[in-house]
């Protein structure tokens, strides 16, 4: 059962909106969005200056700035292999920023909040494509299993505050992400930066070969950032339900896809090899986001024009200062 309550968010431009992880790559997409839509006071702290984790110095921020509106989209975030090595990370840190910053936001009368999941949630093995039912149905792929257990529990604080104090908090949980601002780590980042990254460098030094992760066979889904945002937004303004809700493109591709569109994207002109003893992580993960899609959400952008978008951000304010 879908519950909206549209048009209150857009009321107010001027309302005080705390946007957590303002500098990642999906909050600084919300940024922008917030921005062009012209929503004026956003309150905005970097890590340094506000500890996520922190339960006291949270708290102290939320008495001193009061929000209206809080968007939750600092976490700590990575690739396969990132979740992989630092189990304890990625269940501990996530725990204790969603649980704090959930809280106090519900103390100090935030009037509405969005807290952001990941498809990872999903059991592995979960049906094509993934309703938000097949939530907590069976085992979860191992290699994320930490970060999905930490995100399962922000769904679930969101929805117990919400059922006990009748409180305003919703989940929406993206697919696989790209876009400005993103990780381009060479082991911690997510497939596709990772992969910008590696074709570019091996364009440059005119290598033969690129090493790609895996076996190319896994299928994902990709979302650009900015249609990421735009869902977000539309959230705030037009959800306030229990249940989660899912933020895909519905479109999916191979790894081998990927990698090959990334190259032509790039314009590499070697060949992919694969190496096999990296993991493939989940074969199939497409969710089905049926259910913002009927409330008036779709997203715009195709994986081949944000793909060109990314490398265009990667040329112009990364690489240009490696
Ligand atoms: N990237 C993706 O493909 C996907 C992301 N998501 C979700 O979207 C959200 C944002 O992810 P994304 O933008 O990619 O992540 P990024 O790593 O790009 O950004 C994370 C942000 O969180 C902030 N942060 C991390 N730890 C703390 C802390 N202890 N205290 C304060 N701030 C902290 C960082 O601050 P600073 O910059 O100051 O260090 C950074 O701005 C997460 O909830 C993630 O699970 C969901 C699906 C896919
Ligand atoms: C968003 C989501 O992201 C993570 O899950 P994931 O979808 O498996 O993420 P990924 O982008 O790292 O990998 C996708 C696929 O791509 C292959 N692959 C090839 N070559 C590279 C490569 O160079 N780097 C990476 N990272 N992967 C590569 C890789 O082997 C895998 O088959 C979660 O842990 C969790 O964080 C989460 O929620």
């Amino acid at each position: 059962m879908v519950d909206t309550n549209a048009g209150s968010f857009f009321s107010d431009k001027s309302a005080k909106i705390f946007v957590a992880g303002h500098r990642g790559l999906v909050g600084s997409a919300i940024v922008r969005k917030l921005q062009s839509f012209g929503f004026s006071n956003l309150v905005l702290r970097t890590h340094s200056e506000l500890d996520l984790t922190v339960q006291s110095a949270v708290d102290a921020f939320f008495t001193s700035e009061k929000p209206k509106f809080v968007i939750l989209a600092a976490a700590k975030v990575g690739g396969i292999h990132a979740n992989n090595t630092y189990p304890a990370d990625f269940i501990a840190i996530n725990l204790q920023i969603q649980t704090n910053v959930i809280h106090s936001s519900f103390t100090h009368g935030v009037e509405k909040l969005l807290f952001l999941g990941s498809s990872c949630i999903y059991p592995k093995f979960a049906p094509q494509p993934i309703p938000e039912s097949a939530l907590l149905t069976g085992p979860l792929e191992p290699t994320n299993e930490w970060y999905a257990i930490a995100k399962i529990a922000g769904i679930k604080i969101c929805q117990a505050y919400r059922i006990q104090h009748n409180w305003n908090a919703i989940s929406g949980m993206p697919t696989n992400l790209y876009g400005p601002n993103d990780n381009f780590h060479p082991e911690n980042s997510h497939v596709l930066p990772a992969l910008i990254r590696r074709f570019h460098e091996a364009k440059v030094s005119k290598d033969k070969e690129v090493v790609v992760w895996g076996s190319g066979s896994p299928l994902r889904e990709f979302l650009h950032v900015d249609d990421l945002a735009d869902a977000v937004v539309f959230m705030m303004d037009k959800y306030s339900g229990l249940s989660h809700l899912n933020v895909g493109s519905g479109k999916e591709v191979t790894i081998k896809e990927l990698a090959e569109l990334v190259k032509e994207v790039v314009g590499f002109e070697g060949e992919l090899v694969w190496d096999k003893t990296k993991p493939d992580g989940t074969p199939r993960k497409l969710m089905d986001s049926s259910m913002l899609m009927e409330l008036g959400w779709e997203p715009k952008i195709s994986l081949k024009d944000g793909l060109v978008d990314a490398y265009k951000w990667y040329l112009e304010n990364y690489a240009a200062k490696q």
